[in-house]
């Protein structure tokens, strides 16, 4: 039976914090990026003030993205207080109404399609950061394939932490711990099958994508998948996800880098010219539902890929469902409705655990109280359905 829904009405609970502190650091940190005129303000504190004391309340039905949030995306939260509603539908579209107020849906207008979190998304891919990953693939110039394949997406992995949104008001957590689950060798053995497409779900923009990218060069490169799918944002969205603009900023950024990187940003560019590398911004990745609950066409599209990886942990709640699992559960069984075989490469950064071992939760619990919000921590699990079974080919 489903566990219940992640709501955010405990006071003492993760989510509650995500209203009540990290939304309005995020506002001031709009408001001081942008030059916004009094009404995109009035916008965003009405907005701000509606989250926290108000009930949500539905978009105008000719409002851009109506006909899905009012219909195959609703499900009967609007008029409720907005930390009652799960946490995932509230959350999702609390990002919706975000770029409302500041203008970025408008029909028409000088604000229209401005990402809002732009100024950050810039400042990280401009950084110095940027320019150590992308060196640091020099020094795997020489390793074999496996190797590689590992160190890479290891690099992918971990990139996951540098989540602008997680790190309004958190602190980065430095060095790379052991991981809670580590099922790599299982990915790796669906990686060296090779020969299909790789369907990547992309996170988070800059640091996130460009190790992304330079896995998805890789993969490309030693035959690991003929072809790679990336699937990004239609919107601005958490703050720093990646949308296709943030992909074409940082394949620029890696093309231009020295050394293997830039050979990597020019494979990516061809790919991206002959149809090896495809990008897709469908609108469910903005979606306030589980994947469980995806549309017909973006099933099959996963289901005629030889393997999805769902990087972070947005994907990873939507993936198993942002419900108050036991961290026990089979990662196999609350996945069995994904189309396919299926990777989660993620830090943890929301209450959801799932495929732990029962050891593994005794020694985090004793160790770290809020091992499953902090960031500090991370997990790489694979469910590679098999031929015959349910959901298998
Ligand atoms: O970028 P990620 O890894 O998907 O993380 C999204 C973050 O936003 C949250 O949804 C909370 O806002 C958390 O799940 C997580 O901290």
């Amino acid at each position: 039976m489903a566990a219940p829904e992640i709501t955010s009405s405990d006071p003492d609970g993760f989510p509650y914090g995500v209203w009540h502190e990290r939304h309005p650091a995020l506002f001031e940190r709009l408001k001081g990026a942008f030059p916004f005129s009094s009404a995109q303000r009035a916008a965003l504190d009405a907005l701000l003030e509606e989250t926290r004391h108000g009930s949500m309340e539905p978009l105008p039905d000719d409002a851009p993205g109506a006909a899905l949030w009012n219909g195959a995306w609703d499900r009967g939260h609007y008029g409720k207080r907005w930390t009652d509603a799960p946490f995932l539908w509230a959350e999702s579209y609390f990002y919706r109404r975000l770029r409302g107020a500041v203008g970025y849906h408008a029909p028409e207008g000088a604000w229209r399609g401005i990402d809002p979190f732009g100024p950050f998304k810039d400042a990280e891919l401009a950084g110095d950061a940027v320019d150590e990953q992308l060196a640091s693939l020099d020094e795997l110039d020489r390793a074999l394939v496996d190797e590689k394949t590992d160190a890479l997406l290891l690099a992918a992995l971990w990139g996951n932490r540098a989540d602008l949104g997680f790190l309004l008001t958190a602190e980065e957590e430095g060095g790379d711990r052991p991981l809670v689950a580590d099922e790599r060798e299982a990915l790796r053995a669906l990686l060296r099958d090779g020969g299909g497409r790789v369907s990547l779900v992309a996170d988070n923009a800059g640091r996130e994508l460009i190790p992304d990218l330079l896995l998805a060069a890789h993969l490309l490169g030693a035959g690991r998948a003929a072809e790679v799918r990336l699937h990004i944002k239609p919107h601005p969205y958490y703050v720093s996800d990646a949308t296709t603009a943030d992909v074409l900023a940082a394949l620029r950024r890696t093309a231009a880098a020295p050394g293997a990187a830039g050979r990597a940003g020019h494979l990516l560019w061809r790919a991206l010219e002959d149809g090896r590398l495809t990008l897709d911004a469908h609108p469910f990745f903005c979606a306030p539902l589980g994947y469980a609950e995806m549309p017909d066409d973006l099933r099959a599209d996963f289901a005629s890929s030889a393997l999805t990886l769902m990087k972070g942990d947005l994907n990873y709640r939507r993936l198993v469902g942002d419900r108050h699992w036991p961290a026990t559960v089979p990662f196999a069984e609350v996945t069995a409705h994904f189309p396919g075989p299926v990777a989660a490469l993620r830090t943890l950064k929301s209450d959801v655990a799932t495929g732990l071992t029962a050891s593994t939760v005794a020694a985090l619990d004793a160790a770290d109280p809020e091992w499953r919000t902090n960031g500090a921590h991370a997990l790489i699990q694979v469910r590679a359905p098999v031929a015959g079974a349910p959901g298998g080919a």
